[in-house]
This record gives C-alpha cells, structure tokens and sequence, in this order.
C-alpha cells in the first residue's frame, strides 16, 4: 500500500529521508507516526529508523545532539524541526525486563520491526509512501486491536512497560486487546515491579485520560497489572467503580483525585499517596486542594468564604468529579457565587496588615486573626470592601 499524499510533518521530513538514502543507507519513517498517520491522529513526532550507524548519520547532518548513543539514537536538526535517528537495532537477548543498557544493532528493516512492541506499531514506511507491514498492523489498525508483535510473552520480558503501554493504546485509541495478549499480561503482570514507577505512572495517567479509559481500566484490573502500582494492591473491588461510572475524568489532577476518593484515602495521608506515585509537589498541593474542597462540598453548601478559600480551578473540578461520581450538585451556582465574590484575593483587599498596625493593633498572631475576620466579614457581604466600613468593623470588633 501507497500513501499519495502525506501531512506537513512528514513533508518537511522528507529530505532528511533522502539524505541518508543519498548516503547509501535506508531511511524509513516508523512506529506511532505512521500508526497515526493512518488513524487520521494527530501526529506529535516523527521518528526515523536507519540501516547507517549513529556515528554515520552525525556524518551526514551538519547539527546533532547525541541523545541516546548508546540505544543507537541520534537526534538530528534540520531546518525548523528535530528528528530522532535510530539505528536498526533489536533487544532480544536481554532479559531483565527493562530497557537493555545497551542494543545489538541489525542488519535490517525486518529485524527492527520484529523487536517492536505492537503490530500497530511496527509499521514503517519509505521516502514514497510506501507502507511496510510485516506484522499484519494494517489488518489490526482495521481490527481495532492491540496484539504484540511475535510472541507475546517475548515482547513483555524484554520491557515490562510494554503491558502498560498496551492499556494505555487501548484508552487512547479505543482499541480492544487481542486475547493472547491479554493473556500475557495476566500472566507476566508481576514483571512490572521492575520498572521505575515514573515510567508507569506516565503511562497510567494517559490509560486514564484517553477515550478508551473505562475499557482498558477493566483490563488493568483484569490482568492485575493493578496490584504492581503503589496504593492499588487489593484495592480491586473500590477501583472497580471506574469501568461503570457514567463519566471519566479530564484533567490529570481530577484523575488522582478520583482515585483518592474511590480508595477512600483519608485527607492526611493524600501526600503520602501522591509521593509514592512519584507526582510533583505542584500536583501533589493541586489534587489535595481538589479532594478537600469536593469533601467539603459533599457534606454541606459551601459558604462565599469557603469559595473565597478555594479558587476557579479547584471548583471546576469538584463540579467535574460530582459529575463522574453520579452526586446532585448545582455546579453553575457555585461558579456564579465564586464570580460574585467582592474580593477573590487577599490582595484585592481595600486594606492590609500595615493597615492594622497603624490602627494600633500590636504586631503578631492576632494581626492573621482580624484579617481573617475581615476577609469573611467581605466574601459574607456583611460590609463593603472600603477602608470607612472596614474600620467601622475593627470598632465594633474591639468593643
Ligand atoms: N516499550 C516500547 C516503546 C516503544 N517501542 C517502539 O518505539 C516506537 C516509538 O515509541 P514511543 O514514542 O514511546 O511510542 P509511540 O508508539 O510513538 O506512541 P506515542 O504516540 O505516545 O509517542 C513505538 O511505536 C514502538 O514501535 C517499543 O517497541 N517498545
Ligand atoms: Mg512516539
């Protein structure tokens, strides 16, 4: 099969493919550009698979970077853009279940694809469009099926990842796991404790944001892949819940913050979930404020300073997770109190600590404690936000 017209990413990719062709040596685009490609997907990079040494391709480019020498990747700049360069490598042989340290570099085109890990990602194709599908992708693109290429089993000891990978293919593409590989998965599901959980982490938030996500959740508890990831272990029945609530989460920050509040995770322990998992402090702080505040207003109607408290970003997404788990609340209501608010900051506050202190109250705790009780007194629109009104109040409150 011959692709006539190509996107902009593989045109402005073209001479590069030729420049290696010039050289002497193949040039084949590969991997999820090309399944992309035919998915009519969006297509972030595209990467190049070469017979030429990394030592050949940095002969032949004026500017690269050595990205991965060792994995035999070179990245190239050409023009505007960057290219990953990869020798014809394979990874048979190594079996400790990671990414090898080092590869044996191959021949051929063949050799390269048979060490890939999906049919529907072992698709290349040369500098005319031609598709080369050794492993029937096309057949399983038509499918809808992720199937490892070769023996599955083989697949997932040379890079446990790969078991991951393959859910999180099936959330994104909506695709269905074809039974042998499923049944790898199940049946090597404890290899993934090998692998850093970054990596796993990476893929589990794209299984749980793709279109797919219910599905392939199903088959992430299925398979027990779900017992290798930290706080999931016999956790199966409460996360359960996913694959057969109505809605899926959107944002990565609400993902975590359902999987707090489906594992029942108490408000003191929520870093220690967040940390193991390997999330950032910023994402960390985030999903807390978020769980916080969807409790708050699941047990009573949040009052103009709880909102003052909290900010768009945080309610919008308890609107969201009230959304996903099935609860009545009156999400627009809350936005339009939040909008209504007087003041949104501490900033936007007519005064501030200085103002106190030269209203001759003493530097210390008490100084928080009244602006505390301004800040209320304004969100609860007991007084205006003006310094004639806010003084008034600090009379009343010395009396
Ligand atoms: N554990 C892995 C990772 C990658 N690959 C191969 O390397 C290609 C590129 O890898 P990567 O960019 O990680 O994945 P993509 O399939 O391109 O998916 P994405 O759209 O997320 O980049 C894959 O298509 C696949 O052929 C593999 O066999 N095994
Ligand atoms: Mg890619």
């Amino acid at each position: 099969m011959r692709i006539k017209t190509l996107p902009d990413v593989f045109i402005n990719a073209l001479p590069v493919l030729r420049k290696i062709n010039e050289a002497g040596f193949e040039a084949y685009f590969v991997g999820g550009c090309v399944r992309d490609l035919l998915l009519n997907r969006h297509i972030h990079d595209v990467d190049i698979a070469t017979s030429a040494y990394p030592m050949e391709v940095k002969e032949i480019f004026d500017r690269t970077i050595d990205t991965g020498i060792k994995h035999g990747t070179v990245t190239i700049l050409f023009e505007n853009n960057s290219y990953e360069i990869t020798t014809f490598r394979t990874e048979s042989g190594y079996q400790d279940f990671r990414r090898p340290d080092h590869v044996t570099f191959v021949q051929n085109l063949s050799e390269d694809l048979k060490r890939r890990d999906f049919t529907i990602n072992a698709l290349a194709m040369d500098v005319d469009g031609n598709l080369i599908d050794h492993f029937d992708g096309l057949k399983d693109l038509d499918l809808k099926l992720i199937k490892a290429v070769g023996k599955a089993e083989n697949r997932f000891h040379e890079d446990a990842l790969r078991m991951m990978r393959a859910v999180r293919f099936m959330s994104q593409l909506q695709f269905k796991l074809e039974d042998q590989t499923q049944k790898a998965i199940a049946d090597n599901h404890e290899l993934l404790s090998k692998i850093s959980v970054e990596r796993i982490r990476d893929e589990f938030v794209k299984m749980g944001l793709g279109k797919g996500s219910q599905a392939a959740f199903q088959v992430f508890l299925d398979t027990k892949l779900s017992e290798q990831v930290p706080c999931f272990k016999g956790k199966k029945d409460a996360l359960s819940i996913f694959p057969k609530l109505n809605f899926a989460p959107t944002t990565e920050a609400n993902l975590w913050a359902l999987m707090i509040i489906l594992l029942k995770i108490p408000t003191n322990k929520i870093a220690r979930f967040m940390r193991k998992w390997k999330n950032s402090n910023a994402m960390e702080r985030q999903v807390a404020e978020i769980v916080e505040f969807f409790d708050l207003v699941s047990a009573q109607d949040p009052t103009n300073f709880d909102l003052f408290n909290s900010n768009l970003k945080t309610i919008a997404s308890t609107i969201d997770l009230a959304h996903i788990l099935g609860q009545p609340i009156n999400g627009q209501a809350l936005i339009d109190r939040y909008e209504a608010l007087p003041i949104k900051n501490a900033q936007e506050l007519a005064i501030d600590g200085s103002f106190l202190l030269k209203n001759g109250i003493p530097a210390g705790p008490r100084i928080g404690e009244i602006l505390t009780d301004i800040k209320k007194a304004v969100t609860e629109g007991k007084i205006d936000n003006d310094e004639a009104q806010i003084s008034q109040f600090l009379l009343e409150l010395n009396n």
